[in-house]
């Protein structure tokens, strides 16, 4: 039985839908990922999970129960915003011993959790500090120790990490993903990183406008994605346009001008308009004349361990990322050809509506 389990739920604020009918069952000790652009409703969702936020229809259950319309304060969840939230007043070890004091637990007890919550999170050695005196980094795990602290049922993260700048930000995926490990609590998160998202999780929800479009394996969202938006979302794709000539009991032929490609897609009949998505990295630079096309190198891009080429095709432009082998990139006007293994191909309806 899944642990938390959101059963159609809806959300309006007036006229506006914010939230459609969402379903998703987490199970106990998973860390899943709300990801989405802005205004798509992750936030929205968790306030609901959260109790901050009444549902307009649906159900929401925890560990069985309904909690659809219990308080906030009842549910007992650990909640660490985007803002960080302490208590400029107080030093880190008080920040985290309030929720306690507010369970009316005894003060002996109260200091040995302080203790093992701040160990987990590394801050042991600055326990008598006050906020200011942290950094943006320790700040953010001072207000994850305070959500742990009460042993919550449910962790809810909005936007955890967004206030660190991108090194310290990466350092603290990776710590927030182990101390979740080591604990074991149910996480929620909510993000508009893709790449936190999937680094992260075990499970991610890609919402577009109120609706989860896709609740999968990390590996399986970017690999298989079931939409146009979330191929270039989740990731970078190149997309052209197709039409399947044939299809069979395993695979499908697609037409992209002259190029003919096979596809293991059996979800397509032949007249269907098609979207071909190569991701980037797929595609390999051969010898001219030795691929499935034949391009010229139009720009190309250093970015350190990779280089990214921007080639013209007679099927349209393609993005191809290079591994930097060390040696001298391919110079702009080259000609070059372009390939990739079959099992990379994925085939998307061309006519989805493309949401932006
Ligand atoms: N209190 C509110 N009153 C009216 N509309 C709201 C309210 N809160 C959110 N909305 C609307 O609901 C929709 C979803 O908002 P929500 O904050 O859940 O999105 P989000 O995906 O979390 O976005 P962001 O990443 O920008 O925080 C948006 O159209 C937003 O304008």
């Amino acid at each position: 039985m899944s642990f938390l389990r959101l059963t159609d739920v809806t959300k309006f604020y007036g006229a506006t839908r914010a939230v459609s009918a969402m379903n998703l069952t987490v199970e106990k000790g998973e860390f899943v990922s709300l990801l989405g652009p802005s205004g798509c409703g992750k936030t929205t969702t968790l306030q609901m999970i959260a109790g901050f936020e009444a549902v307009s229809s649906g159900r929401i259950e925890l560990a069985g129960k309904d909690i659809t319309h219990a308080k906030a304060n009842t549910r007992g969840l650990g909640i660490v915003f985007q803002t960080y939230a302490l208590f400029p007043h107080m030093t880190v070890a008080d920040n985290v011993s309030f929720g306690l004091e507010m369970r009316k637990m005894p003060k002996s007890e109260r200091a040995e959790r302080v203790k093992q919550a701040l160990a987990l999170v590394h801050l042991e050695a600055h326990a008598t500090r006050y906020p200011r005196e942290l950094s943006g980094g320790q700040r953010q795990r001072v207000a994850l120790a305070r959500a742990l602290v009460i042993e919550p049922p449910v962790l809810l993260l909005d936007e955890p990490l967004s206030n660190l700048d991108a090194k310290l930000r990466e350092e603290m995926q990776f710590e927030l993903r182990q101390i979740q490990r080591k604990v074991g609590t149910t996480t929620v998160m909510v993000t508009h990183d893709q790449s936190e998202a999937m680094s992260i999780s075990d499970r991610v929800v890609v919402m577009e406008g109120g609706c989860a479009t896709q609740i999968d394996h990390p590996h399986r969202v970017y690999e298989h994605p079931s939409t146009r938006f979330i191929s270039t979302f989740v990731g970078k794709a190149n997309l052209l346009n197709g039409r399947v000539t044939a299809s069979g009991a395993r695979s499908c032929h697609v037409a992209v001008g002259a190029l003919a490609v096979e596809v293991d897609d059996t979800a397509y009949m032949p007249g269907d308009a098609v979207l071909m998505s190569v991701r980037p990295e797929k595609l390999q630079l051969v010898e001219a004349g030795r691929g499935r096309l034949d391009g010229q190198v139009l720009e190309r891009f250093f970015l350190g361990s990779q280089w990214l080429y921007r080639l013209g095709t007679p099927a349209g432009d393609l993005m191809v990322l290079s591994p930097n082998d060390g040696r001298d990139a391919l110079d702009e006007g080259h000609a070059a050809g372009i390939d990739w293994p079959a099992h990379c191909t994925r085939l998307l309806p061309a006519d989805e509506a493309v949401v932006a």
